[in-house]
């Protein structure tokens, strides 16, 4: 445990913020949801970027760095093999992932630019988020203070609040999918399980650790998955670990159906309050699944000194400001991989084009 490290994240946050992080008591926001874009996204091709290196592997292709050779701009730009999105049986959810992030304009949540595709990848090009993953500073902190998981847990309680509001179920909350701008503000990236749902679904998707009970058991469901995944969250970021941790998925699984949690006594009591009524199986007891929505986690103490405004406004200082120089393509908080041989932009025959009309 980097013990200095994590002092220093809390010094600098009381430093800015003083013991209550900045926040002022009792006001809650009203409306929060900018308008839908009806800004149609441009059309790209492959010739319209210079390839940098690998930010980021995923089970379907690699996310470069990439540079505008118009604007001087740099982007990441997530590519998938269609051949391998098929033989995974995603070519649903991979559409649905390209129509997700074309419709959603958040301050905390990705915004696309455009995509196209070749005879054998589909390729999304999206901001460039310099600050690296939520996942690679919570590592390195170890645990955050409880003002600090606060501030993150706010920002992605306001990007799931707007993704509801649109009847998007993001489903794949955890601190790798969560990276951090310029200036320490959240980005939510990597919309491969978001599906727009007005009522219930049923698929089982997710990551293990931070799968709702209804959804391990095939049972219909709805977003408060989301708000579960919230509590998952919230948790790691205060212990350092997940609450049901265990050490293959089958017995994480099985812990998340016993549905025991064991809340470490450092926890603050309204955490271990908020906690309880979000990592809780019963539906009609989870908060953001009640009357009142997400205003009933807005509302809880846990989060009283959050000024929903002035957070939606990225009015409040953030409590860690990744050491980077903004818009050169610094990569320095992103791990190294490995680069391989890259076959873009292959033309001729295309056996899965019917899979992928949109791109
Ligand atoms: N816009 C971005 N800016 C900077 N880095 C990014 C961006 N998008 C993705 N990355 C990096 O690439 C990694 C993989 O991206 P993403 O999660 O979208 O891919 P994936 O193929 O869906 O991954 P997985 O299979 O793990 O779900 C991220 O964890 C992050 O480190």
């Amino acid at each position: 445990m980097d013990l200095g490290y994590h002092q220093d994240l809390q010094r600098q946050y009381e430093q800015q913020f003083g013991n209550n992080g900045g926040y002022s008591h009792g006001t809650r926001e009203k409306s929060l949801l900018p308008q839908r874009s009806v800004v149609s996204k441009g059309k790209y091709c492959l010739q319209d970027f210079q390839i940098m290196r690998t930010l980021g592997t995923g089970s379907f292709g690699r996310v470069h760095l990439v540079r505008s050779v118009h604007n001087g701009r740099y982007y990441a730009m997530k590519v998938l093999k269609k051949q391998q999105v098929i033989k995974m049986k995603q070519i649903e959810h991979t559409n649905d992932e390209r129509r997700m992030l074309k419709l959603v304009e958040h301050p905390f949540v990705i915004r696309m630019w455009g995509t196209f595709q070749d005879a054998r990848n589909l390729f999304m090009v999206v901001d460039y988020i310099e600050g690296g993953e939520l996942f690679s500073l919570l590592r390195k902190s170890h645990r955050f203070p409880n003002p600090v998981a606060k501030f993150y847990a706010a920002e992605v309680t306001l990007a799931l609040e707007y993704m509801h509001a649109h009847n998007i179920i993001y489903r794949d909350l955890k601190p790798e999918n969560i990276l951090l701008d310029r200036n320490g503000h959240i980005k939510i990236t990597d919309f491969g399980f978001a599906k727009e749902v007005v009522t219930v679904t049923w698929t089982l998707c997710g990551t293990p650790d931070y799968i709702a009970p209804e959804v391990i058991t095939t049972k219909p469901y709805n977003k408060s998955v989301d708000w579960w995944s919230l509590g998952v969250l919230i948790f790691e970021m205060l212990a350092g670990y997940t609450p049901f941790y265990d050490t293959t998925p089958m017995k994480t699984y099985e812990k998340i159906l016993q549905g025991k949690v064991n809340y470490p006594p450092f926890f603050h009591p309204d955490a271990v309050d908020l906690l309880s009524k979000l990592i809780t199986a019963d539906l009609t007891r989870r908060l953001g699944n009640l009357q009142s929505g997400s205003d009933d986690i807005k509302s809880h103490p846990w989060f009283s000194e959050v000024v929903w405004e002035k957070l939606l406004a990225k009015d409040i200082e953030t409590p860690y400001e990744p050491p980077i120089t903004p818009g050169v393509g610094d990569t320095s908080l992103f791990d190294q991989y490995p680069e391989e041989h890259l076959d873009y932009g292959i033309k001729g025959e295309d056996p899965y084009a019917q899979y992928f009309t949109d791109f």
